[in-house]
């Protein structure tokens, strides 16, 4: 990190890049391992990606991989923009809590420390055990986000605070001794918001961004296009200012969700990125601080087209394309095993310089 003085929050460092003497020596290394060029295709690429990253050659293992759940609530989830009911929110995060969503099993199987956050669910958690509840709204920033196409997700202040959150979940994460970080989402409608933001940040039209979500039919994916068009109007010229893009249509996880993508990037700690809520912001945190996505791989395609368009426009191509449309950090988990693999190939397999000649007899 570069100290650049007191220009505002968000101009504190600049992000530098993967070290690029140790891309070469990993490249390097690649091409002298005893298989035929280019056969490890892009699990090559990936481990020399992660050489750079840790700044060191052969790359040390992943075996430190921490997932942050940022959930919160949506104004227009009561909107009709979701095929389920904004309550489902809460309900999963005391599913996340006792281990038994969707990435809790992906989490189980692949070693990656799952941690929940609340900063912008619409409830208070009274049920839960005074712990449990101090350590999950630990960061709260608000209790649900704005409706988009009436009014902004968050205030200016409620902004930055977001994005410092993130950015100081993402230092305890890395404080804890993480080598691959993954960020989650939870929050009914949060698909709207999202490809609000992708709109935003690569000037297109809601038509092209809106995707199906929870799985809505055509006439509310119809309203849903609508209610972003309305928001995206309503942002203006806001939208060429990627933190008054969250503000204006974000939620307070999203930017937290961006702010912590953002300090990882600046902390020089890899990131695998998930669907559509993950992209989004690790698209936004790349327009606040250009270079961020230096730092990130895609674990996944998924099927929201916002998800791609982002992903592209990041020049990044994901591990996997499994059509997963869940959410959760579920498709970064598992391509967890995948990055592994890279590493352990560009660690473990002999040099052909070292291969020892056959007896001619
Ligand atoms: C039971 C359930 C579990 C989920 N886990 C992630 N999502 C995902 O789906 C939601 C986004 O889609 P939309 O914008 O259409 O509401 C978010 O909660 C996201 O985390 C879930 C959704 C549901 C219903
Ligand atoms: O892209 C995603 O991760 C996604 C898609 C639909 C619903 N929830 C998440």
């Amino acid at each position: 990190m570069k100290p650049l003085g007191g220009v505002g929050y968000l101009a504190l460092v600049t992000i530098e890049t993967p070290n690029e003497d140790v891309r070469r020596a990993a490249a390097e290394r690649l091409g002298a391992l005893a298989t035929p060029p280019g056969a490890l295709g892009r699990l090559g690429e990936l481990a020399v990606w992660v050489a750079a990253c840790q700044g060191e050659v052969p790359p040390r293992p992943v075996d430190n991989v921490r997932l942050v759940i940022f959930a919160g609530d949506h104004g227009v989830a009561q909107h009709g923009v979701s095929a389920f009911p904004p309550a489902i929110t809460g309900a999963m995060v005391r599913t996340f809590l006792g281990g038994r969503a969707g990435v809790s099993a992906l989490a189980k199987a692949h070693g990656v420390q799952v941690r929940v956050l609340d900063l912008g669910v619409d409830e208070e958690f009274e049920d839960l055990d005074a712990a449990t509840r101090e350590a999950l709204t630990a960061h709260k920033i608000r209790r649900g986000s704005g409706a988009i196409h009436l009014e902004d997700a968050l205030s200016a202040e409620e902004t930055t605070a977001a994005l410092e959150a993130g950015a100081a979940v993402a230092r305890e994460e890395i404080a804890a001794g993480a080598q691959l970080l993954i960020s989650g989402d939870m929050g009914i409608g949060n698909t709207t918001p999202a490809a609000a933001m992708v709109a935003a940040g690569l000037g297109l039209p809601a038509s092209e961004v809106t995707g199906r979500g929870t799985g809505i039919g055509d006439d509310a994916l119809r309203l849903k296009a609508d209610v972003i068009t309305t928001a995206l109007a309503r942002a203006g010229e806001r939208t060429a200012d990627p933190v008054q893009t969250l503000a204006a249509l974000g939620s307070a996880d999203l930017a937290a969700t961006t702010g912590y993508l953002l300090e990882a990037a600046r902390r020089g700690t890899p990131v695998l990125l998930d669907g559509l809520m993950s992209v989004a912001c690790a698209l936004t945190a790349d327009r606040i601080e250009p270079g961020a996505a230096a730092w990130f791989a895609a674990g996944h395609r998924s099927t929201e087209p916002a998800q791609s368009m982002a992903l592209e426009k990041l020049a990044l191509v994901p591990l996997l394309d499994l059509d997963l449309r869940l959410g959760e950090g579920s498709g970064a988990v598992a391509a967890v095993p995948v990055v592994r693999s890279a590493v352990a190939l560009l660690r473990n397999v002999a040099l052909l310089s070292e291969l020892a000649p056959g007896d001619p007899a």
